[in-house]
């Protein structure tokens, strides 16, 4: 077994450790030292980390190659990093070959599954030298000196090598020692912070999920609370929401338009006679003709109970009236049987036009008042024999 114990080097011979010496060795040390305390553990990736430690190391110490050997899950050392000398200065990280050992395998499998230090003094005649190794690659002396994270777990094995037999020194060995840890420290702070960095990243996008379903929740109770649950048609709160936009463009661009009140005739009797259950299927058929009676552009809603408004936007008065006049006929075409009675309904419209100089003539448009003339209308409508249209002008209604 080859003799790995400190202070086995003869390179000390060599240099003859004189006073000069001790100082230029005490400061490539401390050199070492500092530029890999100067390294950023915000490296890009670990490999690059691991790089620029090995540089610092091979820059500040006279060792010919310096590799780092990443251990798995399944136990294997795989050669992630390795840096000689004539690399140092090179703009790419060379394509690092793949040599792999078993944990326990060869000069640094031993330093993993033992966790110390080894140091191969002559690794062609050293028995922990890997047999399988090409001999022409074989270095001169190798260190093999295991790196672990703050909590003692087993990040790799930082290898030195030199191609003399006996080159390193007590105070090689010394030095590693030193800066294993540090490397570990350093790999163990960067891997802590990208373990934060990516529970901020997952914390945030949970965070942007959640708000994103809270829209969709908001927007979706939103549009619930604007539309009619019996008919599917929009409510009143829709209606206003939407009318000042027809109104605006009816003070900007003069733009006409038809507000019309309609009220299906005699609603109560069919309750009365056929049932809550069938009005409201009654209810149900004639939002669905009007539905398909207005353009998208319109504004159709069911105002409350059996009465309904419509807004014609960018329509004149004769316009209006007209699609009254065939909303009213449609809705006489619709057919119900209950039993063996067939059932029909008819609609008295009050409309009221807002044509392009109303502004002129309103110092203030109120939708209230819109409303309250075209019911004025309706009612006259309701009063001069139902299904019929009347169209409200200049505070008098004008029977259609
Ligand atoms: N089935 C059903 N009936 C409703 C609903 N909302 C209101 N009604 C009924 O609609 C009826 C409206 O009756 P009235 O206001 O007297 O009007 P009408 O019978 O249509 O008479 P005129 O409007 O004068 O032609 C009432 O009986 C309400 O109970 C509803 O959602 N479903």
């Amino acid at each position: 077994m080859a003799d790995n114990s400190y202070g086995s080097g003869t390179n000390g011979g060599a240099y003859g450790f004189g006073m000069h010496d001790l100082v230029v060795d005490l400061f490539n040390a401390l050199s070492t030292v500092k530029e890999l305390s100067e390294v950023s553990y915000q490296a890009d990736d670990e490999k690059q980390l691991i790089r620029r430690a090995l540089a610092s190391l091979i820059q500040n110490q006279d060792m010919e190659r310096c590799s780092f050997f990443a251990v798995d899950g399944d136990g294997w050392l795989t050669n992630v990093v390795g840096l000689s000398f004539v690399e140092l200065n090179l703009p790419e990280v060379p394509a690092g070959d793949t040599t792999r050992f078993k944990v326990g395998d060869g000069v640094i499998g031993l330093a993993a599954s033992t966790g110390q230090l080894q140091y191969c003094q002559n690794c062609l005649e050293d028995e922990r030298f890997s047999s399988e190794s090409d001999s022409a690659a074989v270095p001169g002396s190798l260190i093999s000196v295991p790196v672990f994270t703050c909590d003692e777990q087993l990040i790799g094995v930082l290898n030195v090598s030199h191609p003399l037999p006996y080159f390193f020194t007590d105070w090689h060995m010394r030095l590693l020692e030193i800066y294993k840890n540090m490397l570990g420290q350093l790999i163990t702070t960067r891997r802590l912070l990208r373990q934060m960095d990516q529970q901020i990243a997952l914390r945030t996008s949970q965070l942007e999920s959640l708000v994103a379903e809270t829209k969709q929740l908001k927007d979706h109770f939103a549009s619930m609370s604007m539309l009619d649950q019996l008919t599917g048609l929009h409510n009143r709160r829709y209606f206003y929401d939407q009318v000042e936009i027809a109104i605006s463009h009816h003070k900007r661009y003069r733009n006409s338009f038809c507000l019309l009140v309609m009220d299906i005739d005699f609603f109560k009797r069919i309750n009365d006679r056929h049932g809550h259950l069938f009005g409201d299927e009654v209810l149900v058929g004639v939002s669905e003709a009007l539905k398909k009676l207005v353009r998208a552009s319109d504004i159709l809603v069911r105002f409350g109970g059996e009465e309904f408004v419509l807004v014609f936007t960018n329509t004149c008065c004769e316009g209006g009236y007209a699609l009254a006049e065939r909303i009213r006929q449609e809705i006489k075409t619709l057919r119900w049987h209950v039993g063996l009675e067939t059932v029909n309904v008819t609609l008295s419209v009050g409309l009221h036009c807002v044509d392009s100089g109303y502004h002129d003539t309103h110092e203030a448009i109120d939708i209230d008042d819109i409303i309250h003339c075209a019911d004025l209308a309706l009612y006259q409508a309701k009063t001069s024999g139902r299904d019929r249209i009347v169209v409200y002008s200049n505070g008098l209604t004008k029977d259609g």
